[in-house]
């Protein structure tokens, strides 16, 4: 599959009759088979920018290449589940029955361990179970892209941590592009294989990963002087 490509992407939003500029000029590629983090302080710009991706809203000024034709899924920060659908019918759910393969909706269902839970209804699942569901959710419908909006963010950092782990053996089997939303420098460090930093609607840094995710550790000198570097990047001035 071939990326993604924002060509000087703009958008502004009237309030109060006033233009607000929310994204300036982004120029970004989602490379296909990779995580791609945006990571910002709240308000930035970052869900814009997905929904941009996405095609939920229309792009101001600029250009999205390469995604219109894909297959795409999206995971929010709420679970957004049928509560009267069971796990396995809300991870179907959108498929038309014949591309539904059982074996492979039970192995994705194993892969994020709720192989006993198939028809268990959301409310009788816990926050990170229900998370966990959408996720597959979204892997059921075998996309190519994937964009995914502060996923894990109501999580304890427990279900957080273990729920990082799940995300990253799926994606090396599946290989999708994702696009993912975070304000966690954390989980970006862990996730990324590049990380692109906005501020106040444009690209302030951007860094490629390539460590092993296996082998990442977050208190090893380089990630912490990365860390900061980071931390520095999102200061504002
Ligand atoms: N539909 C809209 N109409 C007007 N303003 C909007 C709209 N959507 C977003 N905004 C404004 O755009 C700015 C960026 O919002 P956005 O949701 O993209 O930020 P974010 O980085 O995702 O924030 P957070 O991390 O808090 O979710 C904010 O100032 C927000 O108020």
């Amino acid at each position: 599959m071939d990326g993604i490509k924002l060509v000087n992407v703009s958008k502004s939003y009237e309030v109060k009759n006033q233009q607000l500029k929310v994204l300036d000029g982004i120029d970004l590629n989602i490379s296909a088979n990779k995580m791609t983090i945006i990571l910002g302080r709240s308000g930035c710009g970052k869900t814009t920018l997905l929904r941009l991706v996405s095609g939920i809203e229309e792009v101001e000024k600029g250009e999205v290449r390469g995604v219109r034709l894909k297959r795409k899924a999206y995971v929010f920060q709420e679970d957004r589940l049928m509560p009267w659908l069971d796990v396995k019918r809300n991870i179907t759910f959108g498929l038309k029955k014949k591309q539904i393969n059982h074996k492979k909706i039970d192995e994705i269902i194993e892969m994020v361990g709720l192989e006993k839970f198939c028809s268990a209804y959301p409310s009788q699942l816990s926050g990170g179970m229900k998370q966990r569901v959408s996720i597959a959710r979204a892997f059921a419908y075998n996309p190519e892209f994937i964009m995914m909006d502060e996923p894990f963010s109501a999580l304890d950092f427990f279900t957080r941590e273990q729920m990082q782990k799940e995300l990253i053996k799926i994606h090396q089997k599946t290989r999708c592009a994702i696009l993912f939303v975070t304000h966690s420098i954390d989980e970006a460090l862990i996730l990324g294989d590049k990380i692109v930093i906005l501020e106040k609607g444009r690209i302030k840094s951007c860094y490629e990963m390539n460590e092993k995710k296996q082998e990442r550790d977050l208190l090893d000198q380089k990630f912490v002087a990365l860390k900061k570097q980071i931390i520095d990047d999102l200061r504002i001035i």
